[in-house]
């Protein structure tokens, strides 16, 4: 079913851009969530994690840009993007150990090397020109052990 848009909205709809310039180019960050399953086995590890085991992975990315003439300072889809090019097709159903550069696969690890790979998408799409940047990424590797990495911490580094 199709509902009709009221009269008035669509002149809401005509004046958007003007009415915007009251948000335009204000910096907000926005989240999205995505998981991917994976092996993986730790290395210098006493305990259950150094046998081979997989995970559903959870990375929680917090981008933040200029809010655009439309209200919008990264869209969604981008994110979903960038998520599929720099972190899915490389890792999702993989063995972490064999696929990951040479690495202990903790979470600490992986979410630092998330953000380097996140950080060159953002730059190799012409996005970091434009204002866009990793505010934060957590990365869950059960529903309560998860790793942070923020960007006020990469500073000078
Ligand atoms: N600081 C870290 N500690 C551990 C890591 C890690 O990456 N960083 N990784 C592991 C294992 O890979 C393990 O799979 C996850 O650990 P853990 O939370 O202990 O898993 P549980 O299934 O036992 O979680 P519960 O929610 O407590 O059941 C180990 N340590
Ligand atoms: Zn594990």
């Amino acid at each position: 079913m199709t509902y009709k848009i009221p009269k008035d909205v669509q002149m809401l709809d005509r004046d958007i851009k003007r009415e915007q310039l009251k948000y335009h180019n204000k910096r907000v960050a926005v989240c999205k969530e995505f998981t991917f399953d994976a092996a993986h086995h730790l290395h210098c590890y006493e305990g259950k994690c150094k046998n081979l085991h997989g995970h559903t992975y959870k990375l929680v990315i917090t981008m933040s840009g200029y809010v655009n003439e439309i209200g919008i300072s990264v869209d969604f889809g981008e994110i979903k993007e960038i998520f599929k090019t720099a972190i899915d097709e490389k890792l999702d159903h993989r063995y972490l150990n064999e696929v990951l550069p040479p690495m202990n696969t903790t979470a600490e690890n992986m979410v630092v090397w998330m953000w380097e790979q996140i950080d060159a998408e953002l730059k190799q799409r012409g996005l970091s020109e434009k204002g866009h940047r990793i505010e934060e990424l957590k990365l869950y590797e059960t529903p309560t052990s998860f790793a942070v990495m923020k960007r006020e911490w990469m500073v000078g580094e």
